[in-house]
This record gives C-alpha cells, sequence and structure tokens, in this order.
C-alpha cells in the first residue's frame, strides 16, 4: 500500500527535519531530483524554461536550474514576482549563467515553480498567462500549480503536466488530481512520518487480497453471496451484478427478485428465487441495482438490512435509505454495510460533495457508520474507522451505464468472502477500472464487456506465483 499524507502534516514533519541539516540542505535536496528527472525527460535535448514564483517552490525551481547549468542545459527563468524569488536560489541561478526572461521562448521542457504546498486556489492571471501560452511539456515541481494540494480541486487555471516531482511522500493531490507520471525523491522525511492520512492499494494488494480456494474449500466455504436487485422494468442490472459476483470469486450466487428467469437464462449457475424469504442463507446480500423504490423495493431493502451478514446497498437502496431514514432502522449498526453512492446518490444521502471528496466520504462514512465508496474518476473510500482508500482511474472507460451493477456485484462476492469491507470496496474498485481498461483498448464499451474483462483482470492482479 502506498501512503499519501496531508499538506499539514508534511510541513510539521519538514520543520522536524530541517531543524537538524544545514540550512537549505532539504531544498537542494529536492531541487537535486528534479533536475536528475528533467535530465531523463530531456533526453539530450538541452533547453530548459523555469516558471518562478515567490514561494520555496520557486526556489526548488531555481536550485534545479542552477543544477541543470551545471550540466550544461541552457535554462532561462521568468520570475512572476521577482522581489519575492528565492534570494539563495536566485542568486546561485544567476552565478551559473541561469537568464531571467520577460516570457519562456523555444525551450524543449518548463519546470513549473509557480506555487506548491502552500498555496489554494487557481493560478493568478499573470501565471495563467504564462502557462496558456506553453508548447513544450511540464515538470511540475511537487505538485501541479493551481491544484489544490489537499483535495486536488481544480477551481481554474492550473498546470497539466508530463511528469510531477515530489520530495519525502506523496500528498493527497497525487491521488487525487491529474499531475500525469509521479516520481518521488527522498529528502529524510519518512522517520518523521506517522501512518498516512490516505492509503492507496497496490496492484499486488489486490493480488494479494484477493479469495483463491485451497484445497479444502467447497462452494459454501468460499461464501454465498446474495443478490436482490434487478426488476420486471429492469432486469439488466440484475443480471449485471449476479454475473458479477459469479465471476469474482468460486463461491456461490443466490438471486432473489423479479428477474429471476432473466438472471437464470444468462447465468444457469445462480441459484435464483422469486423472493429473500426463499432465498436460503447467504454471507452477504448486495442490494439495489435496477430494484425501484416502491413500496415492495422497501421491504426488500428492510428485509436484506435485517439479516444480520454484510450488506453493499447500491443505486436505489441509497435512494430509499435517503428518501426513508426509517429504513436504517432495520439495521443492526455492527454488521458491516457498504454505500456506493456517486455525486447525486450520495447528495440525497448527505448533502453537497464539495471540493473536499475524501471530506465528504469520511462524513457520510462517520454519519452513517458504513464504509462510503464515493465513485467518481477518482474512487475514494472511506471507513468509519478513519481509514481512507483512493483508487485513481488512468481512463474514464469504466463511466457507462451498468457499470456501477458489476461494481456491486464484486463487492457483494468480496465480502461474502469475508474480506474487511473496506479493503472488499477497494480491491473491488481497483478490478473494476482495470477490467474497464482491459476491454475498452482504447474503444468505448459497453458494462457488459466491463463485465467480461473480470477475470482477465483478476488475473492481472493476481501474484504469479500464487
Ligand atoms: N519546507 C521544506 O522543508 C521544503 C519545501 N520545499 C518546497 O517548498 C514548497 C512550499 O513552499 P512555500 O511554503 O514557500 O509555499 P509555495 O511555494 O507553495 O508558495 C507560497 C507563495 O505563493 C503565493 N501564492 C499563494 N497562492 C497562490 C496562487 N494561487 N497563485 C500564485 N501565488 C500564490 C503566496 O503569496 C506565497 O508567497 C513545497 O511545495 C516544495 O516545493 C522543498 O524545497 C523541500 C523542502
Ligand atoms: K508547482
Amino acid at each position: 500500500m502506498r501512503g499519501l499524507w496531508t499538506t499539514e502534516r508534511v510541513k510539521a514533519a519538514e520543520e522536524r527535519v530541517m531543524a537538524r541539516v544545514p540550512e537549505g540542505a532539504l531544498m537542494r535536496r529536492a531541487a537535486f531530483g528534479v533536475a536528475t528527472v528533467a535530465l531523463e525527460v530531456l533526453a539530450g535535448r538541452r533547453r530548459v524554461g523555469l516558471l518562478v514564483g515567490a514561494g520555496n517552490n520557486g526556489g526548488d525551481a531555481l536550485w534545479a536550474g542552477y543544477f541543470l547549468r551545471r550540466r550544461g542545459v541552457a535554462v532561462s527563468a521568468v520570475l512572476l514576482n521577482p522581489a519575492k524569488a528565492h534570494a539563495a536560489g536566485l542568486a546561485a541561478f544567476r552565478r551559473v549563467g541561469g537568464r531571467v526572461v520577460e516570457r519562456l521562448t523555444g525551450v524543449d521542457l518548463v519546470i513549473d515553480g509557480i506555487v506548491g504546498l502552500s498555496a489554494r486556489g487557481p493560478l493568478r492571471p499573470d501565471a495563467a498567462e504564462h502557462v496558456a501560452h506553453l508548447d513544450a511539456p511540464v515538470l511540475s515541481v511537487d505538485l501541479p500549480s493551481g491544484v489544490d494540494p489537499d483535495t486536488g480541486a481544480v477551481r481554474g487555471p492550473h498546470v497539466r503536466p508530463a511528469v510531477t516531482v515530489t520530495f519525502g511522500c506523496l500528498k493527497p493531490v497525487h491521488a487525487l488530481a491529474d499531475c500525469g507520471e509521479v516520481r518521488l525523491v527522498d529528502i529524510g522525511l519518512t522517520p518523521e512520518l506517522a501512518g498516512p492520512d490516505l492509503l492507496e492499494l497496490e496492484v499486488s494488494d489486490v493480488g494479494a487480497a484477493w479469495p483463491v480456494p485451497g484445497p479444502t474449500d467447497d462452494k459454501y466455504t468460499q461464501g454465498v453471496t446474495g443478490i436482490a436487485a434487478g426488476s420486471a422494468t429492469y432486469p439488466g442490472a440484475a443480471v449485471l451484478a449476479t454475473g458479477a459476483a459469479l465471476l469474482a470469486t468460486s463461491g456461490m450466487v443466490r438471486y432473489a427478485g423479479a428477474a429471476a428467469e432473466g438472471v437464470r437464462a444468462r447465468w444457469p449457475e445462480a441459484i435464483c428465487t422469486g423472493t429473500i424469504t426463499d432465498a436460503g442463507r447467504v454471507q452477504s446480500w448486495v442490494v439495489g441495482p435496477g430494484l425501484g423504490t416502491g413500496l415492495g423495493a422497501e421491504a426488500v431493502l428492510r428485509s436484506v438490512l435485517e439479516v444480520g451478514v454484510p450488506v453493499c446497498a447500491d443505486a436505489d437502496a441509497i435512494t430509499m435509505l435517503a428518501n426513508n431514514p426509517d429504513l436504517w432502522d432495520a439495521r443492526d449498526p455492527d454488521t458491516p454495510l457498504v454505500l456506493t453512492p456517486h455525486d447525486r446518490e450520495y447528495e440525497r444521502l448527505a448533502g453537497e460533495v464539495g471540493d473536499d471528496r475524501v471530506a465528504a466520504a469520511k462524513r457520510a462514512a462517520d454519519k452513517f457508520a458504513a464504509v462510503v465508496l464515493l465513485k467518481g474518476h477518482t474512487t475514494v473510500i472511506a471507513s468509519p474507522d478513519g481509514r481512507v482508500l483512493v483508487n485513481r482511474a488512468r481512463s474514464s472507460w469504466a463511466a457507462t451505464a451498468g457499470s456501477g451493477d458489476v461494481l456491486s456485484g464484486l463487492i457483494g462476492a468480496l465480502l461474502a468472502a469475508g474480506l474487511d469491507p473496506l479493503l472488499a470496496a477497494g480491491c473491488a474498485a481497483r478490478v473494476h477500472v482495470l477490467a474497464a481498461e482491459l476491454a475498452a483498448d482504447g474503444a468505448p464499451i459497453p458494462a457488459t464487456s466491463l463485465l467480461a474483462a473480470v477475470p482477465d483482470a483478476i488475473r492481472a492482479v493476481r501474484p504469479l506465483t500464487a
């Protein structure tokens, strides 16, 4: 797992490191890392431009310019606030023949040292003007200027880098916004950092957690997933969610609802019944996709919540919980619940999402004592125990009708297999976007194709030796 730390924590850790190293040492180490990556990106080309702001982020850029000059690179710099440019960095830059210019022209790479960890809000007009006219790839120092370091929110003009070089540890922006390729330079911060604020699952974590049958397993020991989804009007949601649960693990899947006939026709291996009471024992329920929000659907949701097994509540189940808070009474608060809202469903449940998606997910997790998976290009998953996972997709091919039904089926199967609910949601989200990428391969896909790629996605995350 990769950790990400908020700016407040990073700054406190930096202060502790700075107290025991010579003045300027940390900045030079950071800047040397920037220069090293810049040389790699330049791949033999030799003209670099710096955009230098008023803070230490600009200082990093000037020192990087100094190191690049010493390697024979032609470096010019625009000082956005000449009076406040980092004095030692500027002096060093000038000493080795760095040029201060009014505008960057004819460069092969731009280093964005406009603002870093201390800035909030979009680029100011003068910086935005320079950025708008760039025609070379950009390397951002620490983070793309104009993007919020803690929330990744973009509220106006900002930098879109090809690569971001950050220092000491990853910050939330690196998982929540587009930073291009992210490179981490060690500046000795690790010993000063306690547990991270956010976590990102790596492929190996997902592979290690994914349930695999052992020699003593049978169809029951791997978990039976119940699917309470679909309706006469929307049988498709039931077919997709049931299929996802079937493909996720080797456990059994029971379907209960009005779409039994359609589900049976597509998935003969699923045990299909008309009602929850006839469904038999399960180790988890998925409830909501295509279920409708009428009185019958409410009764289904209430029965599922009363069973006392982990539940993944999606789509119409979320709307019903939002519209009729009495339904919460059916739930035993100790039984794991995973809610999977998109922004509009979140709004119905817990008010506006706002710019800070991590805070929003945490708020709802707290309020409902549930794992909340807030869907988006970056999926944020918050647990009521305070842990937060983020999962950034590399593409948006999963944003298609029916895709959410597949996700809830995957989560349900992992819950039935006994995974920790946060991990179940995180692993499912990761395999889901990977399946979308594999299926799409550069062209739009329907959810059935995403579903069909789930086995390939699982193969791709599983360790080769297992
Ligand atoms: N503190 C440390 O130990 C280290 C800091 N480093 C660098 O220092 C950076 C943080 O430096 P600072 O705290 O000086 O802050 P920044 O470099 O983020 O800049 C803050 C300055 O930008 C101005 N500003 C704020 N919002 C703005 C906006 N939207 N548009 C334009 N200007 C804006 C403010 O007036 C302030 O002067 C890090 O991101 C990193 O690049 C590195 O050198 C590593 C070590
Ligand atoms: K920057």
